[in-house]
């Protein structure tokens, strides 16, 4: 956003073409933009007023082939508002779906190259286009070790639901979840061949305990009929967490066993994932695994999806993961969903999505007393992978 301090150190003459570039999109022929551009006016100018960029403008005016010309010209596909709106949002508002395409398909294709530069290996790479899927800051939302020394909060929130805080306030995991949870463990246990009756039981790996809601519904679901998981490992960090579980007694149940520390120290060490597969009949790996980590980016869920290969049953084995980031925001969150899929892909993982609606009613109570709204949107898109087979 154009801000006062920054308009200081810019040439007049870039200020001047960026203002001309902002009213050409508003109402000038498409030639007259084109001029501009050609003379360096600047895509990513925003008025001080909206917050608007030349891509917010251009949105109005459903012409797709005018988006096209300004993502051409560097315009920045996610720069949002005064209000957290991208132009995939103005185009949303006004029902253009092939605008809101283009933006989307932009986002897809400038993220995927900055993965693909940045290489597997390198550290967290960031340019001012891409996605903050991670906070970047140091408080306990924003960044893991921190997180795991704040102290956490158990109480129960306005909607009458157990929830988890953080030291800063932030909801780390809220009761408003469990009809999702409940979806999750739906579509990974119940047409597996190893929950069916007189089967042997489903070798579970949950990373995250939070509140415990996955885990016991892993546990509930299997009914009289239906067995009880063989295996259940549950990979948390957090040493308050690890009490709380030792409280409840969830350590002594049958099958469950607890690995007490990040998924990183047992994933991503070669000598401790023989440990972590030993929990599974011949090693194969796990038939579902599960991930809701906090306080974690898009870089370290795409580092677990790594390791997937090594870890997940290859014939029937179902991965599924908490789809909670950049869900502020419908262009962003439908950007990463996507980013998610592709890049599973590239692990071999073929992925699903079930659309399921949250109640307006779950939307606005939950969030009294809570610092950071996580959420924003009235759809949840939960991901199904498997591994393709070739
Ligand atoms: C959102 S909660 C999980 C909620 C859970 N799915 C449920 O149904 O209640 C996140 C949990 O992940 C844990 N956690 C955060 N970072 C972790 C990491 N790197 N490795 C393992 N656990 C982690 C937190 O301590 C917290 O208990």
């Amino acid at each position: 956003m154009a801000d006062t301090k920054m308009e200081e150190h810019l040439p007049a003459d870039l200020i001047d073409l960026g203002c001309k570039l902002l009213l050409a999109c508003q109402i000038s022929p498409k030639s007259e933009i084109e001029r501009l551009l050609k003379l360096g006016a600047p895509t990513w100018y925003q008025d001080e007023e909206l917050g608007w960029s030349c891509l917010h403008y251009a949105s109005e005016r459903k012409e797709p082939e005018l988006l096209e010309l300004l993502l051409q010209n560097g315009a920045i596909w996610n720069s949002v508002d005064k209000w957290n709106r991208t132009a995939g949002e103005i185009c949303l508002s006004l029902n253009d779906q092939q605008g809101w395409q283009i933006i989307r398909n932009e986002g897809i294709r400038s993220e995927m190259l900055h993965y693909a530069l940045a290489g597997p290996s390198s550290p967290q790479s960031d340019s001012s286009t891409n996605i903050k899927l991670k906070a970047e800051d140091k408080t306990s939302a924003g960044d893991n070790l921190t997180f795991l020394k704040s102290k956490l909060t158990w109480n129960v929130g306005s909607d009458g639901k157990e929830r988890v805080l953080d030291a800063d306030g932030n909801g780390v995991m809220m009761g408003w979840e469990e009809p999702l949870m409940v979806e999750h463990v739906k579509l990974m246990t119940h047409e597996h061949p190893n929950a069916q009756p007189g089967a042997e039981g489903m070798t579970i790996m949950n990373v995250g305990f939070g509140l415990g809601i996955v885990d016991r519904l892993f546990q509930e679901t299997q009914s009289s009929s239906h067995p009880k998981p063989l295996n259940h490992t549950i990979i948390e960090a957090h040493p308050q967490v690890l009490e709380y579980i030792k409280e409840k007694g969830i350590d002594k149940l049958p099958g469950v066993k607890i690995l007490a520390g990040r998924w990183q120290d047992f994933l991503l060490n070669p000598e401790k994932l023989g440990e972590v597969l030993e929990n599974t009949p011949s090693g194969m790996g796990y038939d579902a695994i599960f991930v809701d980590t906090f306080a974690e980016g898009y870089e370290d869920l795409k580092a677990f999806f790594e390791v997937l290969p090594d870890i997940l049953e290859p014939e029937n084995g179902i991965f599924s993961f908490w789809n909670g980031l950049g869900a502020t925001n419908p262009t962003i969150y439908a950007v990463s969903s996507s980013l998610a899929e592709l890049h599973l892909e590239d692990v071999g993982l073929n992925t699903t999505w079930h659309d399921v609606l949250i109640p307006e009613s779950l939307r606005e109570e939950v969030w009294k007393g809570v610092k950071r709204r996580y959420w924003e949107l009235s759809g949840y898109k939960l991901p199904i992978a498997k591994m393709s087979l070739m």
